[in-house]
């Protein structure tokens, strides 16, 4: 889909292209002059093509963009500099590298930037994902760390009870000896929590409002990755609305609005607000009566809000949890070693709950190395630079793009002793950990910008798998062997499995 909207893109560049030359070569003279020379001190390029930068060696590479810039960063170094359009992008690859971006220099390097579809789907930037580093994402994130981040344990027993209806679940396929469609459970276990975490609401499962939470979900997902000329070319807002694009975003925009308004009327009507089992909404509704913000907070404020939380925090640890399962699918020995330590662990209790967890090391280490190979944002979030700023011995100008490639780096060989083993064990009695503090393992990205929810996902996820394994014997299902598992990934905003893991799962108690 991408490749295509490129290629038309391109297409319609060369059309316009030679009509426009006398202007553009003006515009590119005029550039290098107001930028004195300093195109000598930015960091190594590939060649580029006149006004389309970059862009066409996305064209050619069939791969998923952190493995098209992870192959460039193997020639061009660990800082290197693109132009997609009028974009200029800076490519962060090694960990000594990514601690100058979001360590050394956080400050110059911590705004996101302005890209179309991101901007009409977060109320205008008002959200904490998107927004740039001003007041009030300061005083946003402040917020919502304090009051919605932190409620982790609050949402325990939601966890909990999810995660005993999914086992119910997957005992039913085990005792009628069908494969079970685990990327379609998991999914659908990670929502479910998410929409009663956040909305107070856990929709039937075969349900319309399920669905219809799901087509949200899926249509943001890809809008948000999709091609957008008016980010690259500011001039070619035409070809957006030609190519239907604006359209769709306004529809999609439109139904959300619909969707998170229905769910703040339900709220305020129920009069729930001083529920002590209260969810995402009311806590938003709440803090905006009582907190003293220094802006005046809307409801499209907490609609953003809410569309961060729908967005970043659905697929996200689900996406984890398949990964995790698919890698001890592939090797059985660290499969066992994690099902005896949980079974050890627990013995006949029945069930891991979060107390426990905390006492399983190795599986800990699973996840760890399941980050360091396959992070499910390769990318993490682009940032934009707030000012020109100097870094590695190099100048990037104000306003460049940033994309640190979190996936280069779990492969970096010199982070890791033997990276292409699979090998949990290099994080047994290790202080490396992912919250920030070590740059050769960023899933959950670092500094100012690092992820608020991580608490929230890791919580789920540790649960989420110490059940599994503890609960079930898992095989492949007939006809098909390990060598069969495939790590294709699908690009997005969040990287999925391709192809749903489907196992056969065996009760062990059977
Ligand atoms: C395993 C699960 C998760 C992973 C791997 C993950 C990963 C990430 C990454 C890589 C970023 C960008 C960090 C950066 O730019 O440096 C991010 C940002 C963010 N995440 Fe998560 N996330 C997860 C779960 C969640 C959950 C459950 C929520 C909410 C309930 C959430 C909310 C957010 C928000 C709001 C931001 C934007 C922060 C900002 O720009 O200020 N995430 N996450």
């Amino acid at each position: 889909m991408f490749q295509k909207e490129v290629t038309m893109a391109i297409a319609l560049f060369v059309s316009i292209f030679l009509l426009a030359l006398p202007f553009l070569l003006f515009v590119l003279l005029k550039h290098r002059i107001s930028n004195n020379g300093s195109f000598n001190r930015l960091p190594p390029s590939p060649p580029s093509l006149p006004l389309i930068g970059h862009l066409h060696m996305l064209m050619f590479d069939n791969s998923a963009p952190h493995l098209f810039l992870y192959k460039l960063s193997q020639k061009y170094g660990p800082l290197m500099f693109l132009r997609f359009g009028f974009r200029p992008t800076l490519v962060v690859s090694s960990a000594k590298m990514a601690e100058e971006v979001m360590k050394t220099h956080d400050l110059d390097f911590c705004s996101r930037t302005n890209l179309c579809a991101a901007r009409k789907l977060s109320y205008n930037a008002s959200d904490l994902s998107f927004s740039p580093y001003n007041h009030y994402w300061r005083e946003m994130r402040k917020v919502c760390v304090v009051h919605l981040f932190s409620r982790v344990q609050k949402y325990r027993h939601i966890r909990e009870d999810e995660l005993a209806r999914l086992i119910e679940k997957i005992c039913q396929f085990s005792i009628d000896s069908k494969p079970i469609n685990l990327s379609e459970a998991i999914m659908c276990f990670s929502s479910l929590i998410i929409c009663r975490v956040g909305f107070g609401k856990r929709y039937d499962e075969q349900g319309i409002e399920r669905s219809r939470f799901h087509r949200l979900l899926k249509e943001s997902q890809a809008i948000l990755s999709s091609f957008c000329f008016t980010d690259y070319f500011p001039f070619m807002g035409w070809a957006d609305r030609f190519m239907g694009f604006l359209n769709r975003l306004e529809t999609t925009f439109k139904e959300f609005d619909t969707f998170f308004q229905e769910l703040i009327d339900e709220h305020l009507d129920s009069n729930k607000l001083k529920s002590e089992q209260d969810d995402i909404v009311d806590v938003l509704l709440r803090i905006r009566t009582d907190h003293n913000f220094s802006f005046d907070p809307t409801i499209d404020h907490i609609k953003a809000i809410l569309m961060d939380i729908f967005i970043a925090g659905t697929d996200t640890a689900a996406a984890t949890m398949i990964w995790v399962m698919s890698f001890l699918m592939k090797n059985p020995k660290c499969l066992k070693k994690a099902q005896v330590e949980v079974r050890d662990l627990v013995g006949e209790k029945g069930f891991v709950n979060e107390d426990d967890v905390q006492g399983l090391i190795y599986l800990k280490a699973v996840i760890k190395e399941t980050f360091r190979l396959q992070p499910v944002a390769p990318l993490l979030l682009p940032r934009e630079t707030r000012r020109k700023c100097s870094i590695g011995g190099y100048e990037v100008p104000a306003k460049t793009l940033v994309y640190v490639n979190a996936w280069a780096i779990g492969r970096e060989p010199e982070a890791w002793e033997n990276p292409q083993d699979f090998r949990p064990e290099r994080f047994i009695g290790s202080s490396i950990d992912y919250k920030g503090l070590n740059f050769e393992l960023i899933p959950f990205g670092a500094g100012r910008r690092v992820c608020p929810g991580m608490h929230m996902g890791v919580a789920e996820v540790e649960l989420g798998l110490a059940n599994l394994l503890y609960k079930f014997d898992w095989e492949m299902p007939n006809g098909m062997n390990r060598e069969d598992l495939d790590f294709d990934a699908v690009r997005g905003l969040t990287t999925h499995k391709k192809n749903a893991l489907i196992l056969q799962a065996k009760e062990i108690n059977d």
